[in-house]
């Protein structure tokens, strides 16, 4: 199977990695087109794989589109490409926030039978550990849906989601390593302040956050069952606990969460 990739940024640039990294397929079967030459041919050259001048030629080579564009570039994208997407019917993956497939499809402005499948990754696919949502559209049989899982798969964890579900999604998973990545920044920069050199502070603070999401995952635990066996009586713990609270931590990360589905919502009406 050959996979293309128009746009070669962030997210586009982890799956690769994440998926030549685990030997999913090889750098040889992955074909990436961007406007951008000089970041086209830069990750080309670091990772091996092939790449073309047009979106077009892209998904005249391939198997599997991977649409890693920004959101409102994809109706362009689709339209300039519509003819050789309509005679060649490759699998058409988009990874865009808040674009439904039923708007992807009425992009095409056909009745040609496109499988279209909606993907939200997140970025820590880079490192094989990511969480990715998968939907297919209408036209989508189960092999083509499989092999996309299976690509996810290989680079983290995937779950088949009813799309009504995406916004929620986008906001737990995709987003959220943002969020993530700041409680590990704000970890450090206390330790920044209380002394200890900055690149010290955040691999201390990113490794108790590390083990901290594998307890869960691992024990099965409920958190707040394991937040008890931190806090020992009158010791550190709980004294920092409430004082977290007391700025309203539970909330602000909810208001953060309600804050993210709806711009997602936002971006599915517009
Ligand atoms: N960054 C993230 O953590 C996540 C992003 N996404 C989604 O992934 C998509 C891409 O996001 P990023 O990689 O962060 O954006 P990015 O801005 O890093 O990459 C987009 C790339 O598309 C290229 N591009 C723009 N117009 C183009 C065109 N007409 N033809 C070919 N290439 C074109 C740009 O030059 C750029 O390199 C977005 O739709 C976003 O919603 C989804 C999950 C997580
Ligand atoms: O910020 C965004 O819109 C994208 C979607 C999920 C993560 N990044």
């Amino acid at each position: 199977m050959k996979i293309g990739f128009i746009g070669t940024g962030n997210m586009a640039t982890a799956i690769i990695k994440g998926i030549v990294a685990n030997g999913f397929v090889s750098a040889e079967q992955i074909y990436l087109m961007d406007i951008d030459h000089e970041k086209l041919v830069s990750l080309s050259e670091e990772v091996g794989a092939n790449f073309v001048n047009s979106n077009r030629s892209l998904i005249e080579a391939v198997d599997f589109v991977v649409l890693a564009i920004k959101p409102n570039v994809i109706e362009h994208v689709l339209q300039e490409t519509k003819d050789v997407i309509l005679t060649k019917k490759p699998v058409l993956i988009s990874i865009a926030a808040g674009t439904p497939t039923d708007k992807l499809y009425r992009y095409l402005d056909t009745d040609v039978e496109i499988p279209i499948v909606r993907v939200m990754p997140n970025v820590n696919v880079l490192v094989g550990k990511g969480a990715a949502a998968i939907c297919g559209h209408d036209f989508v049989n189960q092999e083509q849906l499989d092999f996309v899982v299976k690509m996810f798969e290989a680079v983290g964890k995937a779950w088949i989601l009813a799309e009504e579900d995406f916004s929620n999604f986008t906001a737990l998973a995709g987003s959220s390593p943002a969020y993530a990545y700041l409680f590990i920044d704000s970890i450090a920069r206390a330790g920044v302040k209380h002394g200890l050199p900055k690149q010290v502070a955040t691999e201390m603070a990113a490794q108790a956050v590390l083990g901290s999401a594998e307890m869960i995952l691992k024990t099965g635990e409920n958190p707040w069952t394991l937040i008890d066996q931190v806090c020992s009586p009158g010791g550190t713990t709980v004294a920092g606990l409430l004082a977290l609270e007391e700025e309203a931590f539970i909330s602000t990360v909810v208001k953060g969460i309600d804050t993210t589905i709806a711009r997602d919502k936002e971006l599915n009406d517009k």
